[in-house]
């Protein structure tokens, strides 16, 4: 049936209006408020429109610098739903899984995180064990037979699709009213990426049952296994593992671990260029450590003290999730005396922390890896979340779960380019003027890609060693 434009719009305005008048009777709902948390103030904000909140001022997202003018803590409103943005707002972060899975977390879902998290990814994926015996037992997932590298440019491209619309602020999260008119088409690109998703993990499940009993004890083996004995998720619980969980896991660890240990390489690589003593050094201690004659190995990190160094300083200047992933307030609650209500989107601004110079002091946005090393100012510190300034990972109970396995492929792959090539700006482009632009997505990646000229730099022999 077709509806005369005037008419929808018309509509539209007399709903938005009756909705907002009756979000505003309840409070912005903030349900569940207390009259004891009631009395504390809610963190200062920019200025919000009626009903729109601060939305038309994310076109300008990165110009925000609310952090610096308003307090370490803020808020922005959005519809009806408010949010907190440590620091300093950068990007917007997406409700990723509601989108892609149309659900929030229930209690089984919580049992399954719990399962998948500690009993699976510990034991059969990140151990020393599953990692060391990753390259014979598993297997590579984009191999010949299955499309080799046209598989692989379409897993690559689904995952950057799947980051750019993740970190899209769509408009019908935050004014329900228009969600059902899709307005950004965001929702029906993502049950589109979904269902190609959906296809490629049906062809690795598939493929996997076929070959039974070959790699059984990798973590899709393992999996497989379970759901085939309906063993429950965890002690007096009823519900077992299904199909559709070990590819919502798959989908997650692919996603995961992927574009975040690209783009942080990407942003090393553009740093050492940007500063050539910086990677003269890294080479220098490469030499030292591992000659020209063959590649660095894993075994050789440990005593790769400057290029530790390098890749710190990399994730504190280019954190690859910004903002952490969001966080929803179950509970009202008080934060340095201002009230959290219920229900608020809570999220960290990293990548502020980061640049903090009450933190880092006065070259806080500067590369200088110097600062990590023994008898520098920042020598104790870690990514590994004990340390509050620099949380690239995350901190606590939900630190990601890929850390050890994610800071190892950085730190190698960052090594073998740097100890295998030499690297050249193209002509005309001078160091100082790399350009550092950042993109707008989830993940942090760079808005320009890193254009530079490569020759090598070991024997010959070591590239062929690299080939076989
Ligand atoms: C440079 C590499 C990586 C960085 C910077 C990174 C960063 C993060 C961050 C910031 C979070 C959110 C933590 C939080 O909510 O507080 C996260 C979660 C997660 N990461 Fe990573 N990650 C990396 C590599 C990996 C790898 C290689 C994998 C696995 C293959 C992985 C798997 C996960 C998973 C499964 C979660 C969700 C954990 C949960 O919600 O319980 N990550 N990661």
């Amino acid at each position: 049936m077709d509806v005369p434009l005037p008419l929808l719009l018309g509509s539209l305005a007399v709903s938005v209006a009756v909705w907002y008048l009756v979000a505003r009777h309840r409070g912005g709902g903030e349900a569940g408020t207390t009259k004891k948390a009631k009395a504390r103030p809610l963190p200062p904000g920019p200025w919000a429109w009626p009903v729109l909140g601060n939305l038309p001022q994310l076109g300008a997202a990165r110009d925000v610098r609310a952090g610096e003018t308003v307090g370490p803590l803020f808020r922005l409103q959005f519809g009806r739903r408010w949010w907190r943005w440590g620091r300093q707002l950068q990007q917007p972060a997406a409700q990723l899984r509601r989108r892609a899975r149309g659900q929030l977390p229930g209690p089984r879902v919580r049992a399954l995180r719990r399962q998948v998290r500690c009993a699976l990814c510990a034991l059969h994926l990140f151990s020393g064990k599953a990692l060391a015996r990753a390259p014979t037992v598993g297997r590579r997932v984009f191999a010949a037979a299955d499309g080799g590298e046209a598989g692989a440019r379409e897993f690559k491209e689904m995952v950057v699709e799947l980051m750019q619309l993740a970190g899209v602020f769509n408009v019908g999260d935050f004014v329900p009213a228009l969600a059902w008119l899709d307005p950004q088409g965001v929702v029906g690109k993502m049950k589109r990426l979904h269902r190609r998703y959906d296809a490629m993990m049906d062809g690795i499940i598939r493929e996997r049952e076929k070959a039974a009993g070959d790699g059984g004890r990798d973590l899709l083996g393992v999996m497989l296994a379970r759901m085939r004995d309906q063993q429950p998720l965890a002690d007096g619980e009823d519900g077992c593992i299904n199909e559709t969980d070990i590819k919502a896991l798959l989908l997650n660890l692919f996603t995961a671990g992927t574009d975040t240990t690209s783009s942080t390489v990407e942003w090393a690589m553009a740093e050492l260029i940007r500063h050539p003593d910086v990677l003269a050094k890294a080479q220098g201690e490469l030499d030292a450590v591992v000659g020209r004659g063959r590649l660095v190995s894993e075994s050789d990190l440990p005593r790769l003290t400057y290029l530790a160094a390098v890749i710190k300083e990399t994730f504190r200047l280019h954190p690859s999730t910004p903002l952490s992933l969001p966080r929803v307030a179950a509970e009202d609650c008080e934060v340095e005396g201002y009230r959290v209500p219920r229900g608020t989107t809570l999220l960290v601004n990293v990548w502020a922390i980061a640049r903090d110079p009450a933190a880092w002091g006065e070259d806080a946005l500067e590369f200088r890896p110097a600062r990590f090393l023994p008898g520098g100012a920042h020598a104790a510190v870690d990514v590994k979340g004990g340390d509050f300034e620099l949380i690239p990972f995350g901190a606590g109970r939900r630190i990601c779960a890929g850390l050890s396995w994610g800071l190892r492929v950085v730190t190698l792959m960052t090594a073998t380019l740097v100890h295998a090539l030499d690297w050249e700006l193209p002509e005309g482009v001078a160091a100082d003027k790399v350009d550092m632009e950042e993109a707008y997505g989830l993940t942090l990646q760079r808005a320009v890609p890193l254009m530079v000229r490569t020759k090598p730099r070991l024997l010959p022999a070591a590239y062929a060693y690299a080939a076989e």
